[in-house]
């Protein structure tokens, strides 16, 4: 589905990413680990064409990027990520229905005629998706858990063949980033993940690969058993990390 060859990104003359290859399969959900500033996000913003790689070539769904219509990939993904948070000030105009219904659309907002498909798929989501409660309320007057779940929906509904979730659970308390994570095990089957974060807990059972980032190379990238151990965390990290494993998560601690 995505592969990436030897891909750089070097700026003001620092190589940000470095060498980096990998491919992503469908069926497979990633989850992306690595610290502050290692280049995680950059790495996948590249799909979006937010971020244009210096060397190496991608792929992804029979295209190549700067050979064939990127706006074809474009339209394969999704992404919820903090970036969105410059849309705030149009979101916070709208109804929950509203900002799932111009998903559908593919933009911030809705500026154009509304086809009675569009509701019918729009309610269908909602409904799915349990946000019947949420749909006449303005985005503004949601938890941060809710606005998440609600910019998800919104993605799923132009149907990715990949979701990029940035950090989904950040800045969220402990109840609320567990119902987010419930509800994403509840919708990975709609699509392929990749999600980026620094909580090893939120790792989920449906996480089938990982991928540990350190200065802008892959430090280790494969089956989540293999690469989640003792030893590949804790050379991730520099520290000395032990996890300990419950109901098909990770938890760490430091010995
Ligand atoms: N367009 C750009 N120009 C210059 N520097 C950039 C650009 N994009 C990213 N960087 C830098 O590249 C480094 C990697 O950033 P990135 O956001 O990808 O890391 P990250 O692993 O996602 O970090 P975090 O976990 O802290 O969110 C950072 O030092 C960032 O400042």
């Amino acid at each position: 589905m995505i592969e990436y060859s030897n891909v750089s990104f070097i700026r003001d003359g620092r190589k940000i990413i470095e060498d980096v290859s990998f491919k992503i399969n469908k069926g497979e959900n990633w989850a992306i680990l690595g610290p502050n500033g290692s280049g995680k996000s950059t790495l996948f913003s590249m799909l979006m064409a937010y971020t244009i790689a210096s060397k190496g070539s991608i792929k992804a769904f029979g295209v190549e990027f700067g050979k064939g219509n990127w706006n074809r990939v474009k339209d394969k993904v999704g992404i919820v990520s903090s970036t969105m948070d410059k849309f705030n000030e149009v979101f916070y105009r709208q109804s929950v229905f509203d900002i799932v219904l111009s998903g559908i659309k593919k933009t911030i907002g809705i500026y154009e005629e509304v086809k009675d498909f569009e509701i019918a798929k729009t309610r269908e989501y909602i409904k799915q998706f349990s946000l019947e409660d949420l749909e006449d309320k303005n985005y503004r007057n949601l938890s941060q858990g809710e606005k998440k779940k609600v910019l998800i929906v919104r993605s799923l509904i132009s149907n990715p063949e990949i979701l990029i979730l940035d950090e989904p659970c950040a800045s969220l308390d402990l109840y609320q980033k567990e119902s987010l994570l419930k509800f994403l095990q509840e919708i990975e089957e709609e699509t392929n993940i990749i999600y980026i974060t620094h909580d090893i807990n939120e790792i989920m059972p449906f996480i089938t690969n990982i991928m540990l980032i350190k200065e802008g190379r892959i430090f280790k990238a494969g089956l989540k058993e293999n690469i989640l151990t003792d030893e590949n965390l804790s050379n991730l990290y520099d520290l000395n990390v032990k996890l300990e494993w419950n109901r098909g998560r990770a938890w760490v601690k430091l010995s």
